[in-house]
């Protein structure tokens, strides 16, 4: 299958996937486009640096999606991996795309997640509430943020004297370690 990953930020996620994907073409899943909403992101260097074309969209291009859906459709693009990607997936994309957009998101969901949940806020309400495990969660993507149906969850033990970021840490080696095998099994 052909993919497309959305970033957001510095894209440790997608780098892994590009890695493993271009080492392995047995797991018959291709890397063709970068997509990133913030022309600094790191995703975009990642994605240069392994041949893989970007495309970095702005308010007005996300608004109508025109340019977004047809370069999704130039580069043949099956699945949609939303790889810390921050901007809610506008109805013209989950209609194009349905059931073919996925997202990671770095706790167990339903709890943590929704509007203003993401990245150290997360782990900081993990700490907060002293819970002894955390992990992640791969799920559909529908039109609200962090609602659709979960593909995959995985848990890690926390240590009661972690810090949000060495919570995230451990969150952050789990996604590596399994976001690209539910790729895969997509
Ligand atoms: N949605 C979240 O955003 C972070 C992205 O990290 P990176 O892949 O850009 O390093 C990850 O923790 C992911 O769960």
């Amino acid at each position: 299958k052909r993919i497309a990953i959305f970033v957001s930020g510095g894209g440790s996620n997608a780098r892994v996937m590009i890695d493993r994907f271009q080492a392995h073409p047995e797991d018959g899943v291709e890397v063709v486009l970068l997509v990133s909403n913030k022309a600094s992101a790191g995703g975009l260097t990642i994605a240069a640096e392994r041949g893989i074309p970007s495309l970095v969209v702005n308010r007005n291009d996300w608004a109508t999606g025109e340019d977004l859906l047809a370069a999704l459709e130039a580069y043949r693009v099956d699945l949609i991996v939303l790889a810390g990607f921050l901007w809610l997936i506008p109805a013209y994309l989950v209609q194009a795309y349905p059931n073919r957009i996925v997202n990671i998101h770095p706790a167990l969901l339903p709890r943590y997640g929704g509007k203003g949940m993401y990245g150290k806020h997360v782990h900081e309400a993990v700490k907060a509430a002293e819970d002894t495990e955390s992990g992640i969660t791969v799920h559909y993507v529908n039109e609200n943020y962090d609602e659709g149906n979960i593909i995959f969850q995985a848990a890690v033990r926390l240590d009661p004297d972690d810090s949000p970021e060495q919570i995230a840490e451990r969150v952050l080696r789990l996604e590596h370690g399994n976001y690209w095998r539910v790729v895969r099994g997509l």
